[in-house]
């Protein structure tokens, strides 16, 4: 099946007892069992539930996995998959990843001894060099977080195969729909299906996506056994966001170019960071493995102008931390998204106090434009 009809019929759809076209939601704790010992396949709903089930196998079918887990937040499905390490372990991860990632394992997986380096994973020699012994974990974000740096997901998987390491994909700002991490190499993917997945801004939520066996059945013990399981509700919520992702996902793509393009040329803005523009590395790998370029964007305006003014007196754009919402969103990385990153380090990545990220959503282009318009003229 094509994407387009595997988000509607891939998983499991329905409803095989009232054959129902949606899955119902089974809004229960526990399950009646008929027999003592009988080992029912439904126990208890934070090993089991056929709503989540259904989200589940629809999440592995469209990333191209065999297995998939919901999780009640991305942070949560990345903390599980960081559970597949120990102390001693050591991460090669992304210099330019999502704020809270960077304090998951500066702030709490280092505290339990698994220690990590930061490079520019599109760089293979840096990549190459971070890779230590202990390495057994290379974590990708692509396109990243806020600087939307794109990583040639098939080299870096190659370069942590060589070192004994798995790769996993941070793959929330790209979507199922524009990238497959598994298709090219990686072995683990991870999404905050809080943005795009999820798409209203609405909930939360998180998916790890495996392709093996032995890495599915440790994340499902793991799942059951810290617990952070997505609600039987929410599962619903996502399953139902998902039938249109497709075509949410084309637009987010088709206002993003237009939007860079017209920022790319504004008088007022120094510096658009979009992999659809030509003319940068970036595009290049992106052409190469994805099918669209996102909604994702962020921009650097003129020196000395008024990033504060800029961001409150839009009317369309709302100023919001997410992304992947059908509304448009704008924030400022450095004090709301990446905040929790210190500003040495959080500079020393490139990622400037007046750096401005944008979330394009499915509005009229035209009204999208208009608004920044506006925004810019009044600097
Ligand atoms: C790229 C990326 N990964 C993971 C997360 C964490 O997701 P959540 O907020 O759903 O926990 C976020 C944002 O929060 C993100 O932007
Ligand atoms: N204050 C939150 C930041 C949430 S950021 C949400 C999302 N990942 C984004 O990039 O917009 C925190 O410190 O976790």
């Amino acid at each position: 099946m094509k994407f387009e009809t595997k988000v509607i019929h891939g998983g499991t759809q329905g409803d095989p007892v009232t054959g129902a076209v949606t899955t119902p939601i089974y809004q229960t704790s526990t399950y009646h069992q008929k027999e003592l010992g009988g080992g029912a396949k439904y126990e208890y709903t934070r090993g089991e539930n056929p709503t989540r089930f259904a989200l589940e196998s629809v999440m592995a079918d469209i990333e191209n996995g065999t297995d998939g887990f919901a999780f009640s937040s991305g942070m949560a499905a990345i903390h599980a998959t960081m559970s597949l390490l120990k102390a001693g372990d050591h991460i090669v991860m992304a210099n330019d990843v999502y704020g809270g990632t960077f304090r998951l394992v500066n702030r709490i997986m280092a505290e339990l001894g698994i220690k990590f380096t930061a490079v520019d994973t599109a760089d293979s020699d840096a990549l190459k060099a971070a890779m230590t012994p202990e390495t057994k974990m290379v974590y990708l974000e692509s396109p990243s977080n806020p600087l939307m740096h794109v990583t040639d997901i098939a080299e870096a998987s190659k370069i942590a195969h060589e070192g004994g390491a798995i790769a996993v994909v941070d793959n929330t700002f790209a979507s199922p729909y524009n990238q497959n991490p598994l298709d090219l190499g990686a072995d683990v993917v991870v999404h905050s299906g809080t943005k795009y997945l999820g798409g209203h801004a609405d909930l939360l939520s998180g998916f790890v996506v495996v392709k093996d066996a032995k890495l599915a059945e440790r994340i499902k013990f793991i799942q059951m056994s810290i617990g952070a399981v997505l609600s039987p509700q929410d599962s619903y919520m996502v399953q139902r966001s998902i039938k249109t992702l497709a075509l949410r996902v084309q637009r987010h793509n088709e206002n993003a170019m237009a939007l860079a393009e017209f920022l790319n040329n504004h008088p007022k803005v120094a510096k658009v960071y979009f992999p659809g523009l030509p003319g940068t590395p970036d595009h290049e790998i992106a052409k190469k493995q994805m099918r669209g370029f996102g909604g994702m964007m962020s921009i650097e305006l003129q020196p000395g102008l008024d990033v504060k003014k800029f961001v409150e007196n839009l009317d369309v754009f709302l100023l919001a931390e997410s992304l992947g919402g059908v509304e448009s969103l704008i924030e400022v990385p450095a004090v709301m998204t990446h905040a929790s990153i210190p500003r040495e380090i959080r500079i020393a990545n490139g990622i400037k106090d007046e750096l401005v990220r944008i979330s394009v959503g499915i509005e009229d282009i035209d009204d999208l434009i208009a608004d920044m318009s506006k925004g810019l003229d009044a600097l």
